[in-house]
């Protein structure tokens, strides 16, 4: 069986200082998981005045401006919302508040020698009920305005995080990959937490003014005192892994989360690993895999042996973990201080009877559970509301998020351009993808010159930096050393919308949108898309008119849709109407990959509509096609060649390199050797090689 490491077993510190004081580095190992927390090294907790100051500057910022949103976005609906709240907050202490009456009044009653007050009874029980009911019709009325209000708040946010994410370039997009999971429920969810805080502190406002207004005597204030001894001792002890005692959290850091416990969690046991990889095989995608290859009972046996491997060892989630482990000796405390106001009120009665009426003592017990629960929430929806503030605060900042690629200043074309096309020039470049390493060159000291209207064909191995030339040559990205020059000009000088318009580029990375047909290729000149001739005669140049035919709405035809289609207890294989209605819902328009590819390939003979193309760049489009289909979509692009310079990626010699001007053969990021086909083949090198690996495959082999 594998030993259960624990906290105290495993935990190892390493010292290191940063910006935010002396930290140090906790390694755990919690069952399958490894984790290491920052943690700051003082024992003794110091607070920093302007550091919170600060810090509760920058959540009120935030909150400040999520208020001013959503008051302009439903001012209606929120100030519905607010009533209802507020209304919410006060009913607790107002039902309350009639029926400590309606005891008061029996209690009366029965010790005097007059009988009941009937009359004050009635009244006092017709405006508890009418009050029940009036507060039942302004929780259905304040439901269905929260759900209108959200809705319009989801779409506004819906809307900026989509101009947001649209207006990042692509290492832009790929510095901000840990901000995928913000959506517009952040801010609604935050909005509601704060109301919801809000709503509770009110509610606690009023309870306690109950309790006092109640009490004859000092014993309510003391009861009342013990009696939320409990929740508060509870809630400033509590701690988990994540986050600091409480107490810091209100006097520090409570708005935003510059403070907290940085962490890095990893699953490290293989066992469990392989167990979880091993369960992904389940999955659709692998079935005809697994069925061709009779896997089913080798994978059951992995399974298995990785599971008898992991043996006990604690797979629950580490928070989780760390909690069990850590149930502290405060919360035994707050369940016995929980007593405390059951051991007062007898000790009085034992000692002083007269001193305490009955009514009185059960309003102040049901004051005072209501009040435990107050605090409770409280403190959760002020953790809670913490968190937000922050993903809140990164959302807002999605918005300043500048493009990595920054735009130049000059016109494109410049006035003296060529009428050939454009012409592309790499001096010394070298290139790293972010993020990868140091000594990983995508592209090392490249130099190579393409003039106005010629046919560049770059071949080479897989990895060799084909793809990353052609995106550096459309400043995809730009270059970490060495200059481009586009017409004799440093790319980054032109301006990049001009230079977007200037190309076209057709990719096996391009993919279909979720959109009509029609868009799909009619995007590739937004300005001519609603002219269906344009179209079809680009559907036509990619070699998608059949498709487009095939398809039951034709042009009108949505590949891939968003859709939320879903049945509930409905059988699909089932004869019902239901079940028949729900296999109609979900069944799909297929099409094959080189039809994709097709489609695709038809938006960029469509971008030949703008007139401003001066260089295409062609990336291995045509993996999926058909030799029929790849001979004429490499004709049909050369035929679209006039006044454009055109680069094409390629693996398969034949169709193009007998046409192309220059070729550029690459190798580990360096240029091999460039030049015609004729003198490639004749240097016996790199090219010379490719070539006849290719060309051997259609020699023929004599029959025995
Ligand atoms: N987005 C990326 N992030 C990090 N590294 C990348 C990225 N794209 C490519 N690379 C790396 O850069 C190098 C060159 O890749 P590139 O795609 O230019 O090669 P290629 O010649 O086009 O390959 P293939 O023939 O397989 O398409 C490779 O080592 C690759 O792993």
């Amino acid at each position: 069986m594998t030993t259960l490491n624990t906290h105290s077993a495993t935990s190892n510190r390493h010292k290191k200082s940063n910006r935010s004081g002396r930290t140090e580095i906790q390694r755990l190992q919690l069952g399958v998981y490894q984790v290491m927390i920052e943690k700051r090294i003082s024992s003794v907790f110091t607070f920093d005045v302007a550091e919170t100051v600060e810090a509760w500057r920058a959540g009120l910022q935030v909150l400040k401006r999520l208020v001013l949103d959503v008051t302009r976005i439903a001012p209606l609906m929120l100030f519905i919302m607010a009533f209802s709240k507020i209304w919410e907050s006060l009913e607790e202490v107002v039902l309350l508040g009639l029926e400590t009456r309606l005891l008061r009044i029996i209690e009366i009653g029965l010790s005097s020698a007059d009988g009941m007050m009937a009359r004050a009874l009635i009244m006092t029980v017709i405006t508890r009920v009418l009050f029940a009911m009036c507060s039942s019709l302004i929780h259905h009325w304040s439901r269905d305005t929260e759900s209108r209000a959200k809705s319009r708040v989801l779409h506004y946010y819906d809307d900026f995080l989509l101009i947001a994410r649209l207006r990042m370039d692509i290492p832009a997009i790929q510095d901000n990959r840990s901000d995928d999971h913000l959506n517009s429920l952040v801010p609604w969810t935050t909005f509601t937490v704060l109301l919801e805080l809000s709503t509770k502190l009110l509610a606690v406002a009023s309870q306690l003014g109950f309790m006092f207004h109640i009490v004859q005597s000092g014993h309510g204030v003391i009861f009342a005192t013990l009696c939320i001894m409990k929740p508060l001792i509870g809630a400033l002890s509590r701690k988990n892994m994540w986050s600091m005692r409480m107490q810091k959290i209100l006097l520090s850091s409570s708005l935003t989360d510059h403070l907290r416990e940085g962490r890095v969690v990893e699953a490290t046991n293989t066992d469990f690993l392989r167990m979880r990889s091993l369960r992904t095989l389940e999955s659709e995608e692998f079935r005809s895999d697994i069925l061709s290859g009779d896997l089913v009972q080798y994978i059951i046996k992995e399974f298995r042996n990785a599971r008898k491997n992991l043996g006990e060892t604690e797979t629950e989630s580490p928070e989780m973990q760390y909690y069990n482990k850590h149930s502290s000796t405060a919360s035994l405390i707050a369940s016995f201080v929980g007593d405390f106001p059951l051991i007062y009120y007898v000790a009085v009665a034992l000692i002083k009877p007269s001193s305490m009426n009955l009514s009185t003592i059960a309003s102040l017990q049901q004051s005072a559970i209501l009040l435990r629960w107050l605090f409770w929430d409280i403190f959760y929806h002020a953790d809670t509301l913490r968190q937000y503030i922050s993903r809140l605060q990164h959302l807002y900042d999605l918005e300043k998020a500048t493009p990595t690629i920054k735009d130049g200043d000059i016109s494109y074309p410049p006035e003296k351009h060529s009428d050939k096309g454009m012409s592309l020039e790499l001096n010394h470049v070298s290139f790293s993808y972010p993020g990868s390493k140091e000594d990983t060159k995508a592209l090392s000291n490249v130099s190579f010159r393409i003039e106005p209207g010629e046919l560049v064909v770059i071949v080479g191995a897989n990895g060799s930096g084909k793809s990353t030339f052609v995106k550096l040559l459309t400043r995809l990205y730009d270059v970490d050393d060495g200059t481009v020059l586009i017409d004799g000009e440093d790319i980054r000088r032109f301006k990049l919308p001009d230079i977007r318009k200037a190309i076209a580029t057709l990719t096996q990375e391009h993919l279909l949108f979720p959109l009509s047909i029609a868009e799909n290729i009619g995007l590739g000149c937004p300005d001519a898309m609603t002219d269906m001739d344009l179209v079809n005669k680009a559907a036509q140049m990619g070699g998608a008119k059949e498709i487009m035919n095939k398809l039951g709405n034709g042009v009108k035809t949505i590949l891939d849709p968003f859709s939320i289609q879903y049945g509930s207890r409905v059988e699909e294989n089932e004869q019902t109407e239901l079940s028949e209605a729900l296999k109609q819902l979900k069944k799909k328009v297929e099409v094959s990959g080189g039809e994709r590819q097709r489609l695709v390939a038809s938006r960029t003979f469509m971008r030949f509509n703008s007139e401003s193309i001066r260089f295409v760049a062609v990336d291995e489009p045509s993996s999926a096609l058909d030799p029929e289909g790849e001979l004429q979509l490499f004709d049909n692009l050369r035929e679209a060649k006039a006044g454009k310079t055109m680069v094409f990626v390629t693996h398969r010699f034949g169709h193009l390199t007998k046409y192309a001007d220059k070729i550029l053969c690459m190798k580990e990021g360096e240029v091999a050797e460039h030049g015609s086909h004729a003198e490639l083949l004749a240097k016996k090198g790199e090219y010379f090689k490719m070539y006849n690996i290719q060309a051997k495959a259609f020699e023929t082999v004599p029959l025995s």
